[in-house]
């Protein structure tokens, strides 16, 4: 049996299961330190465990969605509870197979994984790289699960820093980019919900137009700019303000930070 267990119930376990439970031939067990935590996944269909360990004896699929902080301890509480045969998936920004493979002392199968949040709503965009030993077949099956919520990514474990900020923290980044827009109509007088909304059928509108029109991005922007235009005259003024630098510098600050995670 292919048994699902969490260690750490918290967004990114509650966006996970919430799309895979509907798919699940067994029972998904989940533990967490914060008692609130697991009752709350209990609620969605999550069966409690008592410790970590106890977790990760009955289950092959061991998922560690704890913060990069809290590993070294959660592979402490695991050392001599994980047999060979274990997968263990990560999700953690940063930590690497070495160091899971180091805290729990011995070469065992990870699947490293970058999701993002919006595999709540079943729209996740999730990266995974297989890390030997873990087999093709575990790796296919690890690819299920976040396929049961949204689009997925086969990259290297030494491409899953950079892929953090295309996907994974870019939910974020795009939510903070949206506030400077609405707060910009709002001071214009227009009504917020209403702008909140329009820029988002945009956001659809737009990402579709990227994957579904055949254009390239530079043929998509030529469409939108009439020559002596507005559209013009607002890219004129990214580009003079350095938009490009910009957001390459948060990109790097963001690859950065998952390889000072790192462990
Ligand atoms: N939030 C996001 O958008 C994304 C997060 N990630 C990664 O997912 C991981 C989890 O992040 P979130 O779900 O956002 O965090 P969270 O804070 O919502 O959940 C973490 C859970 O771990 C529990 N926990 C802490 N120490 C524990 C221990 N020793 N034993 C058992 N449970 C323990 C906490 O009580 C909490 O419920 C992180 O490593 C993060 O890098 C990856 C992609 C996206
Ligand atoms: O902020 C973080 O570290 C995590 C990883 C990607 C999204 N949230």
């Amino acid at each position: 049996m292919n048994e699902i267990g969490f260690i750490g119930a918290g967004n990114m376990a509650t966006a996970i299961i919430k799309g895979y439970i509907k798919h699940a031939v067994s029972d998904i067990f989940v533990y967490d330190i914060n008692p609130e935590q697991v009752q709350r996944l209990a609620g969605i269909g999550a069966k409690p465990k008592a410790s970590a360990g106890e977790l990760a004896e009955s289950v092959k699929y061991l998922f560690l969605a704890v913060k990069p902080q809290n590993f070294g301890e959660v592979l402490e509480e695991l050392k001599g509870h994980v047999s060979a045969d274990t997968v263990i998936v990560s999700i953690a920004a940063g930590i690497s197979s070495d160091y899971i493979k180091e805290g729990l002392g011995f070469d065992v199968k990870v699947v490293r994984v970058m999701p993002n949040t919006p595999l709540l709503l079943g729209c996740g965009a999730s990266a995974l790289a297989q890390i030997a030993p873990a087999t093709e077949e575990e790796f296919s099956f690890c690819c299920e699960i976040f396929k049961a919520s949204g689009e997925i990514a086969v990259v290297r474990e030494d491409q899953i820093n950079a892929i953090i900020s295309v996907s994974g923290s870019t939910p974020a980044y795009i939510y903070q980019i949206t506030k400077h827009f609405v707060d910009y109509a709002e001071e214009s007088g227009l009504d917020r919900q209403m702008a909140l909304s329009m820029f988002c059928q945009t956001l659809t509108g737009s990402a579709k137009m990227m994957t579904e029109s055949g254009y390239s991005l530079d043929e998509l922007i030529q469409m939108v700019s009439s020559k002596g235009g507005t559209t013009i005259a607002g890219l004129t003024s990214f580009a003079e303000d350095g938009l490009g630098d910009m957001i390459k510098k948060a990109c790097d600050c963001c690859t950065k930070r998952a390889i000072e995670l790192a462990k």
